[in-house]
């Protein structure tokens, strides 16, 4: 059985304190380093999770997970060598930092799987793409695979993708929620309340996607199921189209893939 260490335990982290409990893994054998005192017994007492020092949690994991921010990876990585077994597998979910990098901050480790999740993760219907180095062996691969179907899907894919997978999967997530903070002030400019405007747009947003999932139809075909001739929804997607959203939609994903790179200096 694996004692996984977790360095960052916040909305990603969490989510997969989640997940690894989902994939079959027992609370005891979670140890979470945290910066703040109350959040780690916040989840030590949600999950059943330990709360534990840094090197103690490094030097006795065999899956060791970081969940900070990409920018405090440069201070924590010269923290985490010292302590660190050849033999263990580091996840990193941090965008941007390559898998090089982060073997260099670890003296050479090569155990290393980087991981971009989405937060749909905490419910169990994450989507995330997964590259992993050399050193990773097919026992620390089947752990991999067992941990991210527990989050949801996931798609091995070269390493050179995966700033553009934080563009798409990654930071997909809000760019709906935009979408539908916009619809639901569109309802409210056309007369509704707040309470029934978010009610309407949810379940619509909802319920959309279920029609994605389960329809077998393409998003095309779902749209024109909706776009009668010369009515309403016509109207309405001139508008978008007008407005030059596949463009709007495109950049703002460039601007993620770009953003994402930048995080690796
Ligand atoms: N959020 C998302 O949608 C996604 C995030 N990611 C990646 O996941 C990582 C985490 O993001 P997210 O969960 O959103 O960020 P959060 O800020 O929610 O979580 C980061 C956590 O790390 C803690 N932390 C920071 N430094 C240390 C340290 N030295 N020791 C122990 N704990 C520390 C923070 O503590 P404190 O609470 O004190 O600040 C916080 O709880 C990022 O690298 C991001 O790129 C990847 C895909 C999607
Ligand atoms: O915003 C970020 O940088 C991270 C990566 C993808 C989602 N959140």
């Amino acid at each position: 059985m694996s004692r996984v260490g977790i360095i960052g335990a916040g909305t990603m982290g969490e989510a997969f304190i989640a997940a690894l409990i989902r994939s079959g893994l027992q609370p005891s054998s979670i140890a979470i380093v945290v910066r703040r005192q109350e959040r780690g017994q916040e989840l030590a007492k949600k999950y059943g999770v330990t709360v534990v020092g840094l090197a103690e949690t490094i030097s006795s994991s065999d899956v060791l997970l970081l969940g900070i921010k990409p920018q405090g990876l440069s201070e924590l990585l010269p923290a985490i060598a010292p302590h660190l077994r050849p033999q263990t597998l580091v996840i990193s979910l941090l965008a941007g930092k390559t898998i090089a990098a982060i073997s260099e901050g670890l003296s050479g480790h090569t155990a290393i799987a980087r991981v971009m999740p989405n937060t749909p993760t905490l419910l169990g219907k994450g989507m995330a793409g997964y590259s992993l180095a050399t050193g990773v062996t097919e026992d620390q691969k089947k752990f991999v695979d067992q941990l991210l179907t527990a989050t949801g899907k996931s798609l091995l894919i070269p390493e050179e993708l995966q700033n553009a997978l934080t563009g798409t999967s990654g930071s997909g997530p809000a760019y709906f929620f935009r979408f539908v903070e916009a619809m639901i002030d569109g309802a409210i400019a056309l007369g509704l309340s707040r309470e029934d405007a978010t009610t309407l747009t949810v379940q619509t947003i909802v319920g959309s996607a279920a029609m994605l999932e389960e329809s077998g139809d393409s998003p095309t075909v779902l749209r024109e199921k909706v776009t009668s001739l010369k009515g309403a929804t016509a109207e309405a997607l001139g508008v978008f189209n007008e407005a030059g959203i596949s463009k709007i939609v495109a950049d703002a994903m460039a601007a993620s893939a770009k953003r994402a790179a930048e995080l690796a200096q």
